[in-house]
């Protein structure tokens, strides 16, 4: 696949926390309609650069050197008020743990509607025609079940699905994803894999899909990025890296994945 417009640019990217350097030199962009799997082992810095963009890095942490640019906007200079826009409407997040934020004593339907109300001006009954509509596109079952239940009455994986749902209501032309399948079973691991390419079929949305599964990148990332103590490995079209890696470390990553997977 090919792409043109880049939507996202990372340029010479340094962040640190409370003056220690933990992500060094990073530059990628990430173009429209792209999947880009960031991966590396724990503690090398792949939440910390997706947290930069949206500019919730929290206290102490700090991008130091470099730009990231959502289209013509530097994100690194924007006011708070400003990143909160693009929170959401213009980046949506996905976590690990995005079915644990929806508040345990609200109806799903009930968060789905107030998370839109939230961003703008709609009414209850269009909110409700977007999330049905939505979960129509997105195949799921049981739809009225769902969305009257509490999330203690769902399983996980469809608390997480419904996270990924709320987060996709937004319509955002770019998806920040941080392991967004490995709390899940592996059936519904695959499922939310699924959705994913299914909005970047249906929306064309660029996704950053951070994880520590080789397979899931396989899947569905066109490009990958591995980055190990800050610092980037290999970058490059992910036929290529998971191929042909060039890199010793990406290398010795690989190789605790058995080959099948890597098709
Ligand atoms: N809020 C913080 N304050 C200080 N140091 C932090 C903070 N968040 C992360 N770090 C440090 O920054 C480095 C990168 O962490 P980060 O969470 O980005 O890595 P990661 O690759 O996402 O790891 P994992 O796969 O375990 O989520 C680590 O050394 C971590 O200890």
């Amino acid at each position: 696949m090919e792409f043109n417009e880049a939507i996202l640019s990372y340029d010479s990217v340094d962040i640190s926390y409370n003056g220690q350097k933990v992500v060094k030199d990073v530059s990628f962009q990430l173009h429209k309609g792209e999947i880009l799997g960031l991966v590396g082992e724990s503690g090398s810095g792949k939440s910390t650069l997706i947290k930069a963009c949206m500019g919730i890095l929290g206290d102490g942490g700090m991008v130091t050197r470099g730009d990231i640019h959502f289209g013509q906007k530097n994100l690194i200079d924007l006011p708070e008020k400003e990143l909160r826009q693009i929170r959401g409407a213009d980046i949506g997040m996905i976590f690990q743990d995005a079915g644990a934020s929806l508040s345990p004593i609200r109806t799903v339907g009930d968060q789905i509607i107030e998370s839109q109300m939230a961003h703008g001006k709609i009414s209850r009954e269009k909110a409700k025609e977007n999330a049905f509509s939505l979960f129509e596109k997105l195949n799921f079952r049981e739809v009225d079940r769902v969305w009257n239940s509490y999330p203690f009455e769902l399983s996980g994986g469809m608390n997480q699905r419904v996270g990924i749902a709320i987060a996709l209501l937004m319509n955002p032309p770019i998806l920040l994803a941080d392991e967004p399948t490995s709390a899940l079973d592996v059936s519904v691991q695959r499922q939310v894999v699924e959705e994913m390419i299914r909005c970047r079929e249906l929306f064309g949305t660029s996704i950053i899909i951070v994880t520590h599964d080789i397979g899931v990148v396989s899947a569905m990332a066109d490009t990958v990025l591995v980055l190990k103590n800050g610092e980037m490995m290999e970058y490059g079209k992910a036929s290529e890296v998971l191929n042909n890696p060039q890199n010793d470390y990406t290398k010795l990553l690989l190789s605790a994945v058995p080959k099948l997977v890597r098709k």
